[in-house]
């Protein structure tokens, strides 16, 4: 290749070939048709979704290629708009448009003639003019049309950036036809408001769109974006220099010395989205929705408590009355331990009440105890858990209505503002008593939103374990209330008889103490030794389909739950489903199924709603069954999902695009399987899991099980996790707010 180069030139054509084409990147050489020269011009360069047979128009440079001889090197491409019917309906069957088939688009263009595009376009009701196009439909290839024409300019962009075309989509969608400025005014604005789209992404197009190293809008960005990822690590705040540390490291040492200015600045302006607490020696950094929830939810448990103490001077507290006690206790037909007597005697004279304790201690009995005490007074206290599952169990064992935190503080679309919760200070909760069970699954997000919401006047009780896995949110609500040392906590300790024969209950309390769990040749807790990785996959697999099943009696797909570490690897999540539901479920002319993304998705598979749903009213960590697969049309399949919920199982449907947020169930991961119970847990626990490997995992994944648990994997890796502590303490200062060291705004 050589000499200087040449001006920019346009070209239209036809394209007539690819030659070469990169998915990754949109790299293309395609030979064009073109009109002006009569002749053919060989094109190179990114040309996203380009298609054999449509009319373009690109503009480039020529260059001598020494093979190849004279290319057109392309820096823009674009489709031209078809107008004849002819071309019109080459488009249209192209294939280009979702959901949009040869036998239709015929069908189309013989009705609209050269008005076709126009009509889909502009007037997409009159479709339905048309036989077989219902209203669905006619949306549908409105979209699809519009999203062509109007998406490739970004996609052409963006790509030629670097930048996936699943992203680039994205960016489309958020800002349409503004797409391009947006990108070019501040590109670090995607990092906020394009999910997927993390600082990397967009610092890697503000350096191709030129913007300075220096600027204060990649500094900005880099700030929260440090800020952001420690949230998602579990921290409320990050302290100063942790935070300038690794930004520094995200924009390089050359400009980071100009890092705690632009911090100072951030934490001036009022919109600028982050708080810098002073009230420590070391200054913590707080996303603005962080400080408000923390020192808020402080203020909140500040007032509770003082109302204790003002109800205790009065002696307006209700005492204990044994009488009462004793009715209860003939009726649960046990005499309450003298915490679990603690504990309801609290609930009648204080305000907020922690029940912590590992299974098999006592706190569901004393719950029951609790509520009873209380009906007895008139009072008919409000249940609610974090998770769906979690409610459910709490129905179950009392008897009583509960519902999920998100439901009793009715989150919810609101027109015009997006998803949020209903009931706060305005529009409080109703009732005077609050039970929430799992509260070591709350972040302090959640809890400031309950407690904004909590009427002035209602006791709380607080019921977890803080020995499990921490909320998979920023905090640790429940620890820090119990280290403020200002709250009533009921530590039950003492595991019951009934609850001590069984090895689950007795392992679990060892695991917690750093001890390898019993093991014995009958019972309820089996470790099997296996140390390689494929063969420990056979292993899982032949437990579940073949010897677990008619041991327990039970249903190797409804009864036995494999919970995994991580996601990755042999013995990871992803790959064991894989495995699972070839054996459990596997291909049949009976089931239909459904291809999508490098997985199957087949009637009869278990499956997880893996985020919250509030149209649908599923909820992250919801398990069903595929009932229905209707995936004549692929571009159009639909899926319905049974989830259990009481006695009913309730139908939801999902649409091809939906799927993402099911995931195959025969094995999910030990943090997703938080709040749930499963008859039977398969728990592998080897080396590959390593970085996992953590005595709150294990303790959690075991203390799922109700029925059996067997451990596989390898004693070393099992003692390497029961060892370990989970060193990272989340940065978080409710605790010091609540005792009144720190106390903010
Ligand atoms: N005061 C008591 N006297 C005798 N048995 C009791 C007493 N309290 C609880 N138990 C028994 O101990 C067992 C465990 O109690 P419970 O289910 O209340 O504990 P838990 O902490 O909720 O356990 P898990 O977290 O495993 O559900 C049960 O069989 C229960 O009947």
């Amino acid at each position: 290749m050589g000499g200087f180069p040449s001006e920019e030139v346009t070209v239209e054509g036809k394209v007539k070939k690819i030659s070469f084409h990169n998915e990754e990147n949109g790299y293309t050489v395609a030979t064009l048709r073109t009109e002006q020269k009569k002749g053919e011009v060989v094109a190179v360069g990114t040309m996203v979704g380009l298609q054999l047979n449509e009319s373009v128009r690109v503009q480039g440079r020529w260059k001598r290629h020494e093979k190849f001889g004279l290319q057109l090197m392309v820096d823009r491409f674009e489709r031209v708009v078809p107008v004849t019917a002819d071309a019109i309906l080459q488009f249209l069957s192209s294939g280009a448009i979702k959901g949009l088939g040869a036998k239709t688009a015929e069908k189309l263009v013989q009705h609209f003639g050269a008005a076709t595009l126009q009509v889909i376009e502009s007037e997409p009701e009159r479709l339905l003019e048309l036989e077989g196009i219902g209203q669905k439909k006619a949306e549908g290839i409105a979209k699809g049309v519009r999203e062509q024409f109007g998406v490739q300019s970004v996609m052409l962009y963006l790509s030629s950036c670097g930048i996936s075309a699943r992203i680039a989509a994205k960016v489309y969608k958020r800002y349409g036809a503004e797409s391009l400025d947006v990108l070019r005014g501040n590109p670090y604005r995607l990092v906020e408001e394009v999910h997927g789209i993390g600082f990397k992404t967009a610092d890697q197009l503000a350096m191709q769109l030129g913007l300075p190293a220096e600027s204060p809008a990649r500094l900005r960005a880099a700030l929260k974006h440090v800020l952001r990822q420690a949230a998602d690590e579990g921290h409320v705040y990050l302290p100063r220099r942790e935070l300038i540390a690794h930004a520094e490291q995200l924009v390089g040492s050359a400009v980071s010395q100009r890092l705690p200015d632009v911090l100072l600045e951030l934490a001036k302006e009022r919109l600028g989205g982050v708080v810098v607490d002073l009230s420590s020696e070391e200054p913590g950094v707080y996303l603005a929705g962080f400080y408000f929830a923390e020192v808020k939810s402080a203020a909140r448990i500040r007032t509770l408590l003082a109302g204790e103490e003002q109800e205790a001077q009065q002696e307006k507290a209700r005492p204990l009355d044994e009488a009462m006690i004793a009715e209860i206790e003939a009726e649960q037909g046990m005499a309450l331990a003298p915490l679990q007597r603690e504990a309801v005697a609290a609930v009648l004279q204080k305000r907020l009440v922690i029940i912590t304790g590992g299974p098999g201690t006592g706190k569901t009995t004393t719950v029951r105890a609790m509520i009873a005490a209380l009906e007895r007074q008139g009072i008919t206290p409000i249940l609610a858990a974090p998770t769906g599952r979690a409610a459910k169990r709490m129905r179950e064992s009392t008897g009583m209505a509960a519902k999920t935190l998100h439901r009793l503080l009715e989150y919810a679309l609101v027109e015009g503002e997006g998803m949020r919760f209903s009931r706060d200070e305005e529009n409080p909760l109703q009732g005077e008593v609050f039970i929430i069970d799992e509260a070591s699954m709350i972040d302090q997000l959640l809890f400031f939103q309950f407690l904004r919401a909590l009427p002035a006047e209602a006791r709380l009780v607080l019921c977890g374990d803080i020995d499990q896995l921490p909320s998979v949110g920023a905090g640790r609500v429940l620890q820090d209330l119990i280290e403020s040392e200002r709250v009533t906590v009921v530590r039950l300790q003492t595991i019951f008889r009934q609850a001590e024969e069984s090895l689950i209950v007795k392992n679990a309390h060892r695991i917690n103490r750093g001890l390898l769990p019993e093991v014995a040749k009958e019972g309820d807790f089996f470790f099997l030794e296996e140390g390689r990785p494929e063969e420990l996959l056979a292993l899982v697999l032949d437990l579940t389909a073949r010897r677990l099943p008619p041991f327990l009696q039970a249903d190797p797909i409804e009864d036995i739950q494999v919970l995994v570490p991580m996601r990755r690897g042999t013995v990871g999540v992803d790959r064991l489903n894989e495995s699972l539901q070839g054996a459990l479920n596997p291909p049949s002319p009976q089931k239909a199924e459904l291809q999508q993304g490098g997985r199957v998705l087949r009637v009869g598979d278990k499956v997880m709603q893996t985020k919250n749903n509030y149209t649908k009213e599923v909820f992250n960590g919801d398990v069903g069954r595929v009932v229905a697969l209707d995936a004549e049309e692929a571009e159009e399949a639909e899926l319905t999902v049974a989830f259990q919920d009481e006695q009913e199982p309730r139908l939801i449907t999902y649409q091809l695009a939906e799927l993402e947020e099911i995931a195959l169930a025969y094995a999910v991961t030990v943090h997703k399987s938080q709040g749930s119970e499963y008859p039977c847990v398969i728990l592998p626990v080897v080396h590959q899991h390593r970085v996992m490997l953590k005595r709150n995992l294990i303790y959690t994944g075991v203390t799922r099980a109700k029925r059996l648990v067997v451990l596989v994997g390898t004693k070393s890796a099992l003692s390497i996790a029961v060892r370990s502590q989970d060193g990272q303490r989340r940065h978080t200062r409710l605790s010091a707010r609540i005792s009144g060291e720190e106390i903010g705004e």
